[in-house]
């Protein structure tokens, strides 16, 4: 079974947790991780349904081989409070916590799920202006505190900086980049942000494409139709597979032995590539076991 932290999450769908139909769903769909959503997604006269809803769901189970995580609404709201107690006292493997903005925010969500279970993760949206200057110091919260992975919130993002969701996301690239760079710094998880165009799944798979050149883990998504393109992308892929196992056999080669520099397919090929390629197999294994 793998760790928290080296469990595959290539595809994390949010749906309303006032959606009956919505979660029945999502326990058939090939997502690695489910986001039951409380803030956002659902309108302020059904919060406490949906909070209801959503306890009771992650007792009822059958999410198989999904992460599940309940998104509360934020501790300062008149939800939250309410929010925090009921995931704490839930069968959730993670809360995941909206506009974190700094490491003291880390701080009162801990504070606020000190009587959860030992094994429940903090997860945080990095969507606000503020958490984009203080990316270091939130990650730096993870090794004392439940925090293990970050999702960013383009569109909160984008209404804050008062920007344009565009395709290609030129305004975000910077932070996207930062929060990947923080993250990896501190051992944090971190998935990209939602594609609101979920009829066209041509903008979506460019869309990915680019989170994982960034580097993130996997993407946030809103509907079914974005599972199945989102997997293949944040899979490793054939040509990937090749390449990884062809630099894993030349350093095992006799003449090889002791360097740190090889040539493999006509290219440099250093240990740190042999790291890679390792990881690479790893993740594969791991996709293959999660089923
Ligand atoms: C976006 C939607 C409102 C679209 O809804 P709709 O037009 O009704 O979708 P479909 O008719 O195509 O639905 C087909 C079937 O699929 C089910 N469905 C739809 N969405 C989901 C889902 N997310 N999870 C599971 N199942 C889903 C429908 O029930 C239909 O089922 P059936 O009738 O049996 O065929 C809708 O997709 C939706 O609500 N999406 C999730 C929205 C959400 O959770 N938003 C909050 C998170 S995103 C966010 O906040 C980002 C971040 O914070 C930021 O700042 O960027
Ligand atoms: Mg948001």
């Amino acid at each position: 079974m793998p760790t928290a932290s080296d469990r595959p999450r290539r595809s994390a769908l949010y749906l309303p947790a006032s959606n009956a139909k919505a979660i029945a769903k999502a326990r058939t769909l090939p997502c690695d991780v489910v986001i039951l959503d409380l803030e956002d997604a659902v309108a302020p006269e059904l919060k406490a349904e949906a909070r209801a809803a959503a306890v009771a769901a992650v007792e009822e189970g059958g999410f198989g081989h999904r992460e599940v995580a309940i998104r509360a609404n934020g501790i300062d709201t008149e939800w939250g409070a309410d929010d925090l107690a009921a995931i704490a006292g839930s069968k959730a493997d993670a809360v995941l916590v909206p506009k974190a903005g700094s490491a003291q925010d880390i701080r009162r969500y801990g504070e606020a799920l000190e009587k959860a279970p030992a094994a429940m993760q903090l997860w945080a949206m990095i969507e606000t202006c503020e958490a984009v200057f203080n990316l270091q110091q939130i990650a730096a919260m993870a090794p004392s505190s439940r925090l293990s992975l970050w999702i960013m919130g383009t569109n909160d993002l984008a209404k804050e900086m008062r920007a344009q969701l565009t395709p290609c996301r030129t305004p975000f690239l910077p932070f996207l980049s930062m929060a990947v760079a923080a993250a990896r710094a501190h051992g944090v998880a971190i998935l990209d942000g939602v594609c609101n165009e979920f009829r066209d799944l041509a903008v979506f798979e460019a869309e990915a494409r680019q989170g994982l050149m960034f580097g993130f883990d996997g993407k946030s998504l809103i509907h079914p139709a974005q599972v199945d393109p989102c997997n293949a992308v944040f899979s490793p892929g054939e040509a990937d597979l090749a390449w990884a196992h062809a630099v894993i056999d030349a350093f095992e080669q006799p003449e090889n032995q002791g360097k740190g520099a090889i040539r493999v397919d006509g290219k440099m090929t250093e240990l740190l590539h042999l790291e890679q390629a390792k990881r690479l197999v790893a993740v594969t294994a791991r996709i293959a076991a999660a089923g």
